[in-house]
């Protein structure tokens, strides 16, 4: 029997969406052995500045990519959001796990709902989508940055120092620590990050046998997602130091993708809303309303980033 070794990250989120995969794993397949490589990435070295002006995509994924290209380790679980747009030469995602919760979650104890907080609260985040929406949403609101694992950001709130902060659901419920959601946001509101949510199963292409067992872990109505919602960052060439969010639902068994590119200061925000027609692939989708955002003007804003 074959013993397989997942790469992760060493952050407590990290390692929680490891061993649940495994776990699941586990259950299809009773007799392999699965062992932990714990990897420190750049992302992880570097919690003292504001990712975005770090810049470079994929600081929390590409020293795991090359555990598994170096054949140290031979599959890893991925935050899809933290996943760059092209991934490194001769690896592949082998498997989406059903989406959780795609929401931005507010975590406050000032208020039951983002629409409630005092006027002027100070709410945590290091996201420019984040950023850019709150103050299209809300523009007496003062964003103050926050960095850190999704451990140490709840810390900070419980310190004192923020009335309030966003973070992903998913994460939240992942970790079990879903009774700290106060209000899981409307997407029509917030509108959520590319990815959000959802967990990518990357292996190299070349292992055919361990490609076939993460098909029990495959969700294809999740992959059209994130296809549509990938094609979308991909057209837009952008990362996540990009005030860009996507997101993709199926609706009556139609496929249907809202994108989005907002000015930092939250006073512009283009949105675009198209659902998927017969001859047209997830891919032609998220490509078609990367070009509707740019017709609208959205090139204006994403400019400055490239
Ligand atoms: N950028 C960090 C990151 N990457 C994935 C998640 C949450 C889990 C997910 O989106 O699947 C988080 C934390 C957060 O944004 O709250």
């Amino acid at each position: 029997m074959r013993m397989i070794r997942v790469a992760s990250r060493k952050s407590l989120l990290a390692m929680t969406q490891t061993r649940q995969v495994i776990q699941q794993l586990q259950s299809f397949f009773p007799d392999t052995e699965f062992q932990i490589i714990p990897v420190v990435t750049q992302g992880d070295r570097i919690l003292d500045v504001s990712l975005s002006k770090i810049g470079g995509k994929g600081l929390f994924v590409s020293e795991v990519e090359q555990q598994l290209l170096q054949e140290q380790a031979d599959m890893a679980v991925h935050s899809l959001k933290d996943v760059p747009a092209e991934l490194a030469d001769g690896l592949v995602i082998a498997a989406y796990p059903n989406r959780v919760d795609a929401r931005d979650a507010l975590i406050t104890k000032k208020a039951n709902a983002i629409h409630n907080l005092p006027q002027g609260s100070v709410i945590g985040t290091s996201s420019l989508r984040r950023m850019a929406q709150l103050k299209h949403l809300r523009n007496d609101l003062q964003i103050k940055l926050l960095r850190g694992n999704i451990d140490t950001r709840l810390n900070k709130l419980e310190s004192g120092e923020y009335d309030a902060i966003l973070l992903a659901a998913a994460g939240l419920i992942r970790m079990g620590w879903e009774d700290r959601i106060t209000e899981r946001i409307d997407p029509m509101h917030i509108l959520p990050a590319i990815g959000q949510g959802i967990l990518a199963v990357e292996c190299r292409d070349q292992d055919s046998s361990l490609k076939e067992m993460l098909q029990s872990l495959h969700c294809r109505q999740t992959e059209q997602v994130a296809l549509a919602e990938r094609a979308l960052l991909h057209s837009l060439n952008g990362g996540c130091q990009v005030p860009i969010a996507g997101y993709a639902e199926w609706q009556n068994g139609t496929l249907v993708l809202t994108g989005l590119v907002a000015s930092e200061d939250g006073e512009v925000i283009y949105q675009v809303k198209e659902s998927l027609s017969s001859r047209m692939s997830s891919v032609d989708l998220g490509q078609m309303v990367a070009k509707k955002l740019l017709e609208k003007g959205a090139d204006q804003i994403l400019q400055k980033y490239s």
